[in-house]
């Protein structure tokens, strides 16, 4: 058994997600309430390490009314248990799991302990399917899968997504070296794509909103 998976994301209409340098403010103020609203809906935020790394994310309700018990649990994908401890994803706002693999020295797990609850899932890279079977284990049920794009293709290849939920704002940025919605190895053929039901589309402010079901 797994959560069910909310991948939300923000991107600009030639598909990034951050520029080259790692700017990534792009959501308009509508759809950052829209975003919050949503976390305060599910169980948990997921993200993985180089998103950490690059934003230094609090991934709490911080842009709507919420009550302290609101916020999400935090899940942090680092297989090396590289998140430094103190990032605010590790301060006392809401409690956080980091997914390490087995392969994470021993010193650094030792003082993210400290902090949060550390899972082993997978020798050398998260193991995504094992992580997802624990945090259910721990009672989440609904989780919110918040980039960036290299753990989007993971989740979505792996089957681990059930919808898609993207912002597209007015920008383009172009940049070959920028991040996308999804990275990741890439799929070769259009025919083994991974196939979408648009659902919903609306405007928020000058952002398009569009919201798909994943086809099983
Ligand atoms: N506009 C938006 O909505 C968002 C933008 N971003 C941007 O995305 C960028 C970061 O994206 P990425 O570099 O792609 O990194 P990422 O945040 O997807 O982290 C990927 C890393 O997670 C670790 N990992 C461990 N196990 C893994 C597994 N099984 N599958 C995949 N990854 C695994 C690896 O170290 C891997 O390099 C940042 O610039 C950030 O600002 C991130 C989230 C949302
Ligand atoms: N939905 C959305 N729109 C954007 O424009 C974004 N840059 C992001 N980024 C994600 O939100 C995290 C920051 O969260 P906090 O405000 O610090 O709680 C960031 O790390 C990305 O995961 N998302």
């Amino acid at each position: 058994m797994r959560p069910y998976v909310i991948l939300n994301a923000a991107m600009t209409l030639d598909g990034k997600i951050a520029t080259a340098t790692g700017s990534s403010e792009i959501s308009g103020e509508e759809d950052l309430r829209r975003v919050h609203e949503l976390r305060r809906e599910c169980d948990a935020i997921m993200v993985g390490i180089n998103t950490v790394l690059a934003d230094d994310p609090r991934l709490t309700v911080h842009r709507v009314d919420a009550a302290p018990g609101d916020n999400p649990v935090r899940v942090v994908v680092d297989s090396m248990a590289r998140t430094p401890p103190h990032f605010r994803v590790l301060n006392d706002e809401a409690p956080t799991v980091i997914g390490v693999s087995e392969s994470a020295p021993p010193e650094r797990v030792a003082e993210l302990r400290k902090r949060a609850e550390v899972v082993v899932a997978g020798t050398r890279r998260v193991d995504l399917h094992l992580l997802l079977e624990r945090l259910h284990g721990m009672g989440i049920e609904r989780l919110m899968l918040e980039g960036g794009s290299t753990l989007n293709y993971s989740m979505l290849t792996g089957g681990l997504v059930d919808e898609v939920r993207v912002c597209i704002a007015p920008m383009i940025v172009g940049g070959r070296d920028a991040r996308t919605l999804v990275d990741g190895e890439g799929i070769d053929e259009m025919a083994d794509a991974i196939r979408l039901e648009l659902k919903r589309s609306y405007t928020l402010g000058e952002d398009l909103i569009v919201e798909y079901t994943v086809k099983g």
